[in-house]
């Protein structure tokens, strides 16, 4: 190496090793300071809690707090340590965060019932900032504008409504055909069938279809990539959302470049899709969402909503964050729950199969009851998104005579109110569908929200907009697989339960199955 080239690696290095002894001996002082500050106010939280109702704390450690607690599937260790201290609701200091958890239907009505609005924030996380452009979007923008109610509004009106929903059901037959016709195809020669790959890239291609209107083909692969990314980075943890002031581990960890990078990357293809709609909008035939919101940018009674494209692309990010592997992870667990359960398995099949024809079509979908059933119980079982979207209090307010401080993050474990034996009985743990047999109707979502004891659409104000369209989406791609093939798991195996989270939940091993094809007489 050059003599001179030498010296300044050597420099170089030096710099970096003195910048990292600053920021230890920095990372320490803090750690010092507050402990002292933690000891010296103990006593004074101690009076101030024995005169006040609190919720149970369980215990956290210096500086990280509960975080070591969430383990690897946080929803599964928030329901084990919520068990643990006997507390439905209880307050934890997640980094410096103060977090509160809601484990059980009762508790659940306890702290949302009265405090909708108070409940109805959501905290400012990296990556949702980011790619929805400052929080311009309708899922993570905060609730005291008026501009999350207008979009939220036109969201239940224009694009994800009952009317809008039914113009695609093209879009959903078609994908449900092309499903039925790749399982085929794969399992032609007897293998396995990786069902879990094929699911996402149905659901993937449904929502490119009606949000861009193109069928994810030619040059969709690079965009199908930036999406997976998004996604994947959605779920990683940044320590700022945690620890605000060492929020610059993020940065060495190299999340902070890889976020933006997949952020340039998504903003070109948007900027791509709306201009090639501006271009061709005058012959296009129906509409589809990107339309929809080029209209709407254009209607004067909606212009102050959408107006500016960083609007349009950070909602165009909901629907997709929101609506891709959400959808494919219902039908991944049901599928998983049925291959578990031979006898529901038959019952559904006899069920679907009753109603003739080679395929099923989203006019045979209402007579499915026991199918509603099933998959009611697996989003009972398995809610995809199994803590809700974190929400965070935008005022003070009380649970159970203890007050909540304004900017308290709340987690929902959906899934532990799913399985919640105050709520569901003795046998909540089971999988059995006919508990679900005295609901009267099964297409309406209204009453998953009011009961408060099944949830994985949400509650109150901030709760899913896209159940109409998720459902309908699930239910024919259910459907047709059940009419279609006779399934089971390779070998005989038994068909595994194991989790892995990011903001949704879906298996750890991907579900692998033998099809073979039902021969129609
Ligand atoms: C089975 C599929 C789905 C599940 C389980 C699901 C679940 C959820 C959950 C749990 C929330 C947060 C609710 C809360 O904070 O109380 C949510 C919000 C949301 N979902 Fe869904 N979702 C699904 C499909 C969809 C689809 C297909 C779309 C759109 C294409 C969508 C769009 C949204 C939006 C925009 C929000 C934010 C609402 C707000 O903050 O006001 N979802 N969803």
């Amino acid at each position: 190496m050059h003599p001179a080239l030498f010296m300044e690696t050597l420099q170089v290095q030096a710099a970096h090793a003195e910048l990292f002894a600053r920021a230890f001996l920095a990372l320490v002082a803090t750690v010092a300071v507050l402990y002292l500050t933690r000891l010296l106010l103990a006593p004074l939280k101690r009076r101030a809690a024995a005169s006040s109702p609190s919720l149970p704390r369980p215990r956290g450690l210096p500086l990280i707090g509960n975080l070591h607690q969430l383990g690897a599937v946080p929803h599964d260790s928030l329901a084990a340590l919520a068990a643990r201290h006997d507390a439905p609701l209880m307050l934890l200091r997640l980094g410096s965060v103060p977090t509160l958890v809601v484990s059980t239907a009762d508790a659940l009505r306890a702290a949302f019932q009265p405090n909708d609005r108070a409940m109805s924030g959501r905290p400012a996380l990296t990556v949702a900032t980011r790619i929805t452009y400052g929080l311009q979007d309708i899922a993570f923008s905060p609730p005291d504008g008026a501009f999350w109610r207008a979009a939220r509004r036109a969201s239940l009106s224009e694009l994800l409504g009952a009317p809008r929903v039914r113009a695609f059901r093209d879009v959903r037959e078609g994908e449900a055909a092309a499903l039925v016709a790749a399982v085929a195809a794969a399992s032609a020669a007897g293998s396995p069938v990786n069902l879990s790959e094929m699911l996402m890239a149905t659901s993937n291609r449904i929502l490119r279809r009606v949000a861009f209107g193109d069928g994810g083909d030619d040059g969709s692969i690079e965009a199908g990539a930036v999406l997976d990314e998004t996604q994947k980075l959605l779920g990683a943890f940044f320590v700022a959302d945690y620890m605000p002031w060492l929020g610059w581990v993020d940065a060495l960890r190299g999340l902070r470049r890889r976020l933006e990078r997949n952020f340039h990357e998504l903003d070109a293809f948007y900027e791509k899709v709306i201009d090639d709609h501006l271009n061709k909008r005058a012959d296009s035939k129906g509409e589809d969402l990107v339309d929809v919101l080029l209209r709407l940018h254009g209607d004067p009674a909606y212009r102050s909503t959408f107006s500016s494209r960083n609007r349009i692309k950070g909602i165009l990010t909901d629907m997709f964050i929101a609506g891709t592997d959400t959808t494919a992870e219902t039908v991944e667990w049901t599928m998983t729950e049925l291959l578990r359960h031979p006898d529901i398995l038959a019952k559904a099949q006899q069920e679907v199969r009753g109603g003739g024809g080679d395929i099923v079509l989203e006019s045979d979908l209402p007579r499915l009851k026991y199918l509603k059933q099933v998959i009611r119980e697996s989003m009972r079982v398995h809610p995809p998104v199994p803590l809700l979207v974190p929400r965070e209090t935008i005022e003070p307010c009380a649970v159970y005579g203890c007050e909540i401080p304004a900017g308290t993050r709340v987690l929902v474990n959906a899934r532990a109110i799913g399985q919640d034996p105050g709520a569901w009985g003795p046998d909540a743990a089971r999988f059995v569908p006919e508990r679900h047999a005295e609901v009267a109707d099964l297409s309406d979502h209204k009453p998953w929200h009011d009961s408060f004891s099944l949830v994985p659409f949400g509650v109150g104000r901030r709760s899913c907009p896209g159940v109409h369209f998720a459902t309908s989406a699930v239910e024919l791609q259910l459907a047709n697989l059940l009419f279609c093939f006779d399934w089971r798991a390779p070998n005989g195996e038994a068909v595994d339960l194991e989790q892995e989270t990011g903001m949704t939940v879906h298996r750890k091993n991907p579900l692998v199955l033998v099809a073979e094809r039902r021969r129609v007489q």
